[in-house]
C-alpha cells in the first residue's frame, strides 16, 4: 500500500482535522459573519414566499377583497430586492472565503515546506507534496466555502419552514414531518453508497495516473526494454476497473434522486387528499392548502442537499488530514530558541547580528546514518584551513556525498560535530550557513526565464553589469553572446533548450556571483569532449580560487591542482594528500588514477577509430 492510498481508508469523522480547517477559515471573520447573514435572511425568504401565495389566494382570489393590494405589491418587491441582496452577498462571501482559505493553506504549506530540511524530501515524494498544494487545498477550500453555505441554508429552510407548516396546520404538517426519518435513512444509505463508489474510483484513478505518468516518464527505457505491450495491459486493467467503479457510483447517484422524489410526491398526493378533505369542510382555506403543497417540495429538497453535503466532507477529510499533516510537519533539523533569538528565523533573519564568515571547516568525530544500525560515516575527523580546495574521491557509496550533506547541514552528526571558523554549526542558524554556502549542484537546475535572470539568482540584487562581469570571469560568456537574443536569451523549462555544459557554466556563473566562502561543487559524471572540459576545467578553478572548496569528483584529471585530495572508502579516509603525494605513495589513489587513465585512453582510441 503506498503513501497516498494508506491514508483514504480513514472513515471516522476527525474532529481534530476539521477545527483546524474552521479555524483557517474563521481567520476571514468579517467574511464569515456576513456570510452566516446573508444565508440565514435566504433561508427564511424561502420559508416566507408560499405565505404571501397564501395571502394572495386567499384574500384577492377567494375573498375578492383587494383592499391590501398596494401594500402586498410593494412588500413583495421589498421581499424580491432582499431575495437578490442575500444571493448576491452569500456568492461574493462564499467565493471570497473560498479564495481566502485556499491561499492561507497554500502559504502555510509553502512556509511549512521552506523551513524543513533535504531529508524530508529524500523521503516524500514529490507528487504527493504537490497534490496536497493544489488539489487538496483547492477541494478544502470548495467544500468549506460552499459546502458550509448549502448545509447552513438547508438547515435554516427545514426549519423555518417546519416551524410555519406546524403554526398554520399542524395535521398537515404531520403527514410531511412523518416522512422525514425514511428519507433520511434513504438519504445516508445511497450517499453512503456513492461516496464508496467514488472513493474506490479516485483510488483506482490516482494507480491510472501513477501508471501514466511512470510510462510517459520512462519512456525511453521502456522502448529499450521493448515492454510497451506489458505496460499497455497493465494500464488498460487498471482502466477497466476505474470505467466498473464510476459507473456503480454513477448508477447509485442516478437511482437516489428518482427515489426521493417519488416519496415527495406521495406525501403531496396525501397533503392533497386530506387538504381537499378539510377543504371541504371549511376547516382549510384554499391558500393554506397550496403553501402546504409548495412547502412539501421545498422541504425536501434540502435533505439530499445536506446527505450531499456531508457526504462531501467525509470525501474531503483525506484532503483535510493531508494538508493539516503537511502543515503541521515538524522539521527534524531546527534551530535551538537560543539561535533563533541572535540570528533569526528564515522568514525574519536578523542580519545585523550575523558575523561574516573565515571559511575553517572541521570535522570532529562525526558519526552519521541515514538508516539505523547502518552507519555511513564512522568518527570521521578533518580539519580544513579557509582557502583550501578539497577533492573527495572514492568509489560509489564511499560517502562522498553524505560528508558534503553534513558540511550543508542538510543533515546533522549522530554524534560529533562540525564546527566553521571553530564554532559548533550548531551555535549559529541553518539560514547564516546556507547563505555562506554554495553548492553547484551536478545536474544543475535552471529556471524557465532567460541567461540574465538565471545567473542573478545566485545574488538577487546584481545588476546586469555584475551579472555580464560574472558571466565573463567564468568564460560563459561567448557562448551566452552567441545566443539568438544574448543574456535575454530564453533558456526553456528547466534550461532544456541550452546544453548540459552549458547549464554548468550558468551555474558557475551564479555561484560566482554569490561569492560565498565555501563552495561544494558536485562534479558532472557526464562526459564532454575536449573543448568543453578545457573550458569547464578554467571556470572550475576561477570558481574555486581563495574559497575554501569541496569537489565531489568524478574524473580525476580536474582534481589535479586541489590542494587535498580524499580517498574514501566505506566512510573513511583511506588515503589522503596532494595529487603528487598520492602518486608517489602508489596506494588506492595511484590505482584509481590508474584505471581511469586507462579507461579515457581506450574511450580515446574507440573513438579516433
Ligand atoms: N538518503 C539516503 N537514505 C539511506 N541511505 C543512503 C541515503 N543516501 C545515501 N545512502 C547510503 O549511504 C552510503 C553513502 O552514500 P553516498 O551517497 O554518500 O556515497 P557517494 O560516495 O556519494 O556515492 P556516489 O559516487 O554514487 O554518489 C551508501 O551506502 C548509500 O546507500
Amino acid at each position: 500500500m503506498n503513501y497516498e492510498e494508506k491514508e483514504f481508508d480513514n472513515q471516522k469523522v476527525n474532529l481534530q482535522t476539521w477545527k483546524k480547517i474552521i479555524k483557517t477559515v474563521f481567520t476571514n471573520r468579517k467574511s464569515v459573519i456576513l456570510l452566516f447573514t446573508f444565508v440565514i435572511l435566504l433561508g427564511m425568504l424561502e420559508a416566507i414566499t408560499p405565505l404571501l401565495n397564501r395571502y394572495a389566494i386567499d384574500v384577492f382570489f377567494e375573498g375578492k377583497d383587494y383592499s391590501t393590494l398596494t401594500p402586498y405589491i410593494i412588500f413583495n418587491v421589498i421581499v424580491s430586492l432582499l431575495f437578490g441582496l442575500s444571493v448576491w452577498g452569500f456568492i461574493y462571501q462564499a467565493g471570497k472565503i473560498e479564495v481566502e482559505t485556499n491561499y492561507i493553506l497554500r502559504k502555510q504549506s509553502f512556509e511549512t515546506l521552506q523551513r524543513l530540511p533535504f531529508s524530508y524530501f529524500d523521503k516524500t515524494p514529490q507528487g504527493w507534496i504537490m497534490a496536497r498544494m493544489t488539489s487538496d487545498s483547492r477541494r478544502l477550500a470548495n467544500i468549506i466555502s460552499w459546502g458550509l453555505v448549502d448545509l447552513l441554508w438547508g438547515l435554516i429552510m427545514m426549519i423555518a419552514i417546519l416551524v410555519t407548516m406546524f403554526v398554520l396546520e399542524w395535521r398537515l404538517a404531520l403527514i410531511i414531518t412523518a416522512a422525514l426519518p425514511l428519507m433520511i435513512v434513504i438519504s445516508i444509505y445511497f450517499r453512503t453508497k456513492i461516496l464508496k463508489g467514488y472513493r474506490k474510483a479516485r483510488k483506482i484513478n490516482s494507480l491510472v495516473t501513477g501508471s501514466f505518468n511512470e510510462s510517459f516518464m520512462g519512456a525511453k527505457t521502456t522502448k529499450s526494454l521493448a515492454i510497451e505491450e506489458e505496460n499497455y495491459q497493465e494500464f488498460i486493467s487498471k482502466t477497466q476497473e476505474l470505467k466498473q467503479a464510476s459507473v456503480k457510483a454513477i448508477l447509485f447517484s442516478a437511482i437516489f434522486s428518482p427515489i426521493m422524489l417519488m416519496i415527495s410526491y406521495v406525501v403531496i398526493g396525501f397533503i392533497m387528499v386530506r387538504g381537499t378533505n378539510m377543504l371541504l369542510v371549511s376547516a382549510l382555506t384554499l391558500g393554506t392548502l397550496y403553501a402546504f403543497i409548495d412547502y412539501a417540495t421545498r422541504f425536501f429538497e434540502p435533505i439530499m442537499q445536506i446527505a450531499r453535503i456531508l457526504a462531501q466532507f467525509q470525501q474531503a477529510q483525506a484532503s483535510a488530514e493531508r494538508v493539516v499533516q503537511l502543515i503541521e510537519t515538524k522539521s527534524e533539523l531546527v534551530d535551538s530558541p537560543e539561535v533563533i533569538e541572535q540570528y533569526g528565523d528564515i522568514f525574519t533573519p536578523k542580519y545585523e547580528n550575523w558575523e561574516p564568515i573565515q571559511g575553517d571547516v572541521e570535522f570532529k568525530n562525526v558519526t552519521f546514518n541515514y538508516v539505523d544500525n547502518e552507519t555511513v560515516l564512522d568518527n570521521f575527523s578533518l580539519k580544513i584551513p579557509s582557502g583550501t580546495s578539497v577533492a573527495l574521491v572514492g568509489q560509489t557509496g564511499s560517502g562522498k556525498t553524505t560528508i558534503i550533506n553534513l558540511l550543508s547541514r542538510f543533515y546533522e552528526p549522530i554524534s560529533g560535530d562540525i564546527l566553521i571558523d571553530g564554532k559548533s554549526y550548531k551555535e549559529r542558524s541553518i539560514h547564516w550557513l546556507h547563505k555562506r554556502l554554495g553548492y553547484v549542484l551536478q545536474t544543475p537546475h535552471l529556471f524557465s526565464g532567460n541567461v540574465m535572470e538565471n545567473i542573478r539568482y545566485g545574488r538577487l540584487d546584481a545588476t546586469d553589469e555584475e551579472v555580464i562581469e560574472a558571466a565573463k570571469a567564468i568564460g560563459a560568456d561567448e557562448f551566452i553572446s552567441k545566443m539568438d537574443q544574448g543574456y535575454y536569451s530564453e533558456v526553456g523549462e528547466g534550461g532544456n533548450k541550452i546544453s548540459i555544459g552549458q547549464k554548468q557554466l550558468i551555474s558557475f556563473a551564479r555561484a560566482v556571483l554569490a561569492d560565498p566562502r565555501i563552495l561544494i561543487l558536485d562534479e558532472a559524471t557526464s562526459s564532454i569532449d575536449s573543448e568543453s572540459e578545457k573550458i569547464i576545467q578554467h571556470a572550475t578553478d576561477t570558481l574555486l580560487k581563495g574559497r575554501t572548496s569541496f569537489i565531489v569528483a568524478h574524473r580525476l584529471s580536474t582534481i589535479v591542482h586541489s590542494d587535498l585530495i580524499l580517498v574514501l572508502k566505506e566512510g573513511k579516509i583511506v588515503e589522503l594528500g596532494s595529487h603528487k603525494e598520492l602518486l608517489s605513495k602508489k596506494g588506492a589513489y595511484f590505482d584509481l588514477y590508474k584505471k581511469q587513465f586507462l579507461n579515457e585512453q581506450m574511450d580515446k582510441a574507440v573513438h579516433s577509430i
